[in-house]
């Protein structure tokens, strides 16, 4: 079955105008997370784009050049300065923001933490959160007016602190996202932002707040550490114990208390806040397609009948997947993957790349790109059942790709998918009439101010 439903408003094939007032921004920004890309980026492999400090970057979407910059060639292409700063103020020397020897050490002890059998085990914990949240709705009355935004936040940050730290949710909840909000809107960058000396001096003055932002989180952190160190838990490993134990392979030695909050704060949050926004965007998209949300708990009573998702249900719950999937294509929580520079010249599809080109690679751009996508624009689940065309593998990559690909992926899928089966099976959302949905892009893209919608019970 085809969906002829549009994705309306947000509509995905409606890239900016061709010519792109300056002072126009903030609000074509409300319509697309990158206003500052030219339309054309939409319809070709490479875009070359000046830029008013005379050093153009360009935007590769086509599949064999994204898979060059972020795999073949991947020594090639590391994260910019810029970009590494970027994520230095908030994440220190995190995953998110480290090359080389020292990310390859860190990514090495850390991903046995989000292992397919870890991911399992961590299971019963996310799905029992999403049933233990629904309780919560059980208690509001039909047609409440519920503020899914930050639900959906308040939820994603309790899973990740019991999976990855077995640690209450609550206790951690305000401070970290005081924190993550406070650091983000620190973030928000303009054109003086990107002149040299004015754009270093504000970029200093940015660190010192983002630093006071954190401080009260990094001495819950310090304690969380203290806590493990002098109470070691004799259950299965989580993220914490693994950090704690981790020793070079060479030197033999730990890793210490600051490397350690660095990659507690970055999974904190990349951890969190991306699953946040991509429930509110299925939520968003299920309320305006009907149909679609019709088949999804046609499939969830069935496949469930009536009991709480496990994991061990998702693989029968092919639909809910599909829509997940292309919820992540037509709104992908991470829109644009960082910035990478070419230390050597190149070549792109037939594009030569100078030594020091930034080259830009973002899923927003890829998903909805006139050359991969029939009809990009249109919300359709089908475009991922089994037996659907094949697309290149670099086409579709809401969680990035190549050595740098998302840690968190099949953790972040398989908490989506708990999520939204344990409230789909009982609730349907309807968008608060007469709200318009804008996008917010600060790293993640959210809906702009929230999320005001109406619970209705099936
Ligand atoms: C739907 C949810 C998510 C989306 C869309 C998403 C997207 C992404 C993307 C696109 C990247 C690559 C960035 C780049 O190359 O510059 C990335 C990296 C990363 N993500 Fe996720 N993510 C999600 C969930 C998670 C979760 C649940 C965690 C952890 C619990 C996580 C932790 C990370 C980390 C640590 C990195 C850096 C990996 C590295 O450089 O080695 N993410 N994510």
């Amino acid at each position: 079955m085809s969906l002829a439903e549009p994705t309306p408003k947000l509509a995905a094939s409606d890239p900016p105008p061709a010519r792109m007032p300056l002072f126009g921004m903030e609000k074509a920004g409300r319509k697309h997370p990158f206003p500052n890309i030219p339309p054309q980026a939409y319809e070709v492999p490479v875009l070359k784009v000046p830029t008013i400090t005379g050093i153009s970057y360009y935007v590769v979407s086509d599949p064999a050049g994204v898979k060059q910059v972020l795999l073949d060639k991947v020594a090639n292409y590391p994260k910019t300065e810029r970009e590494r700063r970027y994520f230095s103020a908030m994440f220190g020397d995190g995953l998110l923001s480290t090359d080389g020897e020292l990310w390859r050490t860190h990514r090495r002890t850390m991903a046995p933490s989000f292992s397919p059998p870890s991911v399992a085990a961590y299971a019963p914990a996310m799905a029992a959160s999403a049933l233990a949240f629904r309780t919560r709705w059980d208690q509001q009355p039909e047609g409440a007016e519920i503020e899914v935004a930050e639900a959906m936040t308040d939820l994603t940050l309790e899973i990740i602190a019991r999976t990855m730290f077995s640690t209450d949710g609550a206790s951690v909840s305000a401070t970290v996202r005081h924190s993550m909000e406070g650091a983000m809107a620190e973030l928000n960058m303009n054109l003086l932002d990107i002149l040299p000396v004015i754009g270093d001096v504000r970029f200093r003055a940015r660190e010192k707040r983002i630093a006071a932002v954190f401080a009260e989180m990094d001495a819950d952190i310090a304690r969380m550490i203290e806590d493990r160190k002098a109470n070691p838990t004799d259950g299965p490993q989580d993220l914490l114990s693994r950090l704690i134990e981790a020793r070079d392979s060479e030197g033999g030695e730990t890793m210490s208390a600051k490397e350690i909050r660095d990659q507690v704060v970055t999974i904190f949050l990349a951890g969190h806040e991306t699953t946040a926004a991509t429930m509110c965007w299925v939520w968003y998209l299920l309320s305006q397609h009907p149909t679609v949300a019709a088949r999804l708990q046609a499939e969830l009573d069935t496949v469930l009948a009536g009991r709480p998702p496990t994991h061990e249900d998702l693989p029968g719950l092919t639909y809910t997947r599909m829509v997940v999937d292309e919820a992540l294509r037509v709104y992908p929580a991470a829109p644009g993957i960082s910035t990478r520079v070419a230390l050597e010249a190149d070549e792109i599809c037939g594009m030569k790349i100078p030594k020091g080109g930034m080259v830009a690679i973002a899923p927003w751009i890829l998903h909805r790109h006139k050359l991969l996508w029939d009809d990009p624009g249109r919300f359709d689940p089908e475009r991922f059942a089994k037996d659907a065309p094949e697309r290149p593998r670099f086409a579709y990559m809401p969680f990035g790709g190549g050595p740098k690909v998302c840690i968190g992926a099949s953790l972040a899928t398989t908490e989506v998918m708990l999520i939204l089966a344990t409230l789909a099976q009982r609730y349907s959302l309807e968008l608060k009439p007469g709200h318009e949905v804008e996008v917010q892009q600060q790293i993640t893209m959210r809906p702009r101010g929230g999320l005001p919608m109406i619970l209705h019970r099936r």
